[in-house]
């Protein structure tokens, strides 16, 4: 399952764009994964939403994941959800999906990085890696330290998220992240497909250096 790029949707910050037009686009410069986030859309619209993004998501063998709504997720045929510390509890969406479906968990420190593992997380997000302006209640970044101290106790794949782009990519790659989520390196720019494109070699170059090549 590759994570290296994991772009999450957002409407207010894509330039105008819609939730399927930036998952469109960011899949075609190379995004591995998405994610739909949407804090206000009434559900029936986001089940359509998601329908047309698992669509596209599968035709070009990209993974697809809906934000915190796990009935949307199963409902639209998504490959996984991502959920919060304070969202569906982890033990309880286990129970009731099928063996395939891949769930994802926000952590904020190795305690949490630990029992998402052990509950049967996919991956874990540090959540957030650096500061964001991108979410409103993301709080202070955990820097890269708390990520490497979580790198060194669990081996499901681990992606940084919050303040990542181009320019520190390589960093979070270097202090053990699996790969990478973003909103505005990607969302925000005007080429969607090319942001995408320079994020995904930022982040292979950088494991290609960690492999030592
Ligand atoms: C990949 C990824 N990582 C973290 C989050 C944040 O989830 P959460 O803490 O539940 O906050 P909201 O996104 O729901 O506001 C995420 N969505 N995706
Ligand atoms: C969706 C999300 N979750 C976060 C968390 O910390 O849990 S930060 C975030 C937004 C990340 O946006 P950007 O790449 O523009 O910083
Ligand atoms: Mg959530």
């Amino acid at each position: 399952m590759a994570y290296d790029l994991y772009v999450v949707t957002d409407e207010g910050l894509g330039n105008g764009l819609s939730h399927t037009e930036i998952a469109r686009l960011s899949i075609l410069g190379g995004a591995d994964a998405v994610q739909l986030r949407d804090k206000n859309m009434p559900c029936r619209e986001m089940v359509r939403v998601a329908s047309e993004i698992a669509d596209i998501a599968k035709e070009n063998g990209a993974l697809f994941f809906v934000n915190d709504r796990l009935d949307v997720a199963l409902a639209s045929g998504a490959n996984g959800v991502h959920l919060g510390q304070d969202d569906l509890p982890l033990e309880y969406a286990r129970a009731i999906v099928p063996g395939d479906f891949l769930i994802g968990v926000s952590v904020g420190n190795v305690k949490e990085a630990v029992l998402a593992e052990d509950g049967g997380a996919d991956y874990i997000a540090l959540s957030p890696t650096f500061n964001t302006g991108s979410k409103d209640d993301a709080g202070p970044g955990h820097g890269l330290l708390e990520l490497s101290k979580i790198s060194s106790r669990v081996s499901i794949p681990i992606l940084g998220i919050g303040g990542i782009g181009v320019h520190n990519a390589a960093d979070v790659i270097s202090a053990g992240a699996n790969g990478v989520a973003v909103i505005s390196a990607v969302v925000s720019q005007q080429d969607i497909p090319s942001a995408a494109y320079e994020m995904k070699e930022a982040i292979r170059s950088a494991k290609d250096s960690r492999a030592g090549f």
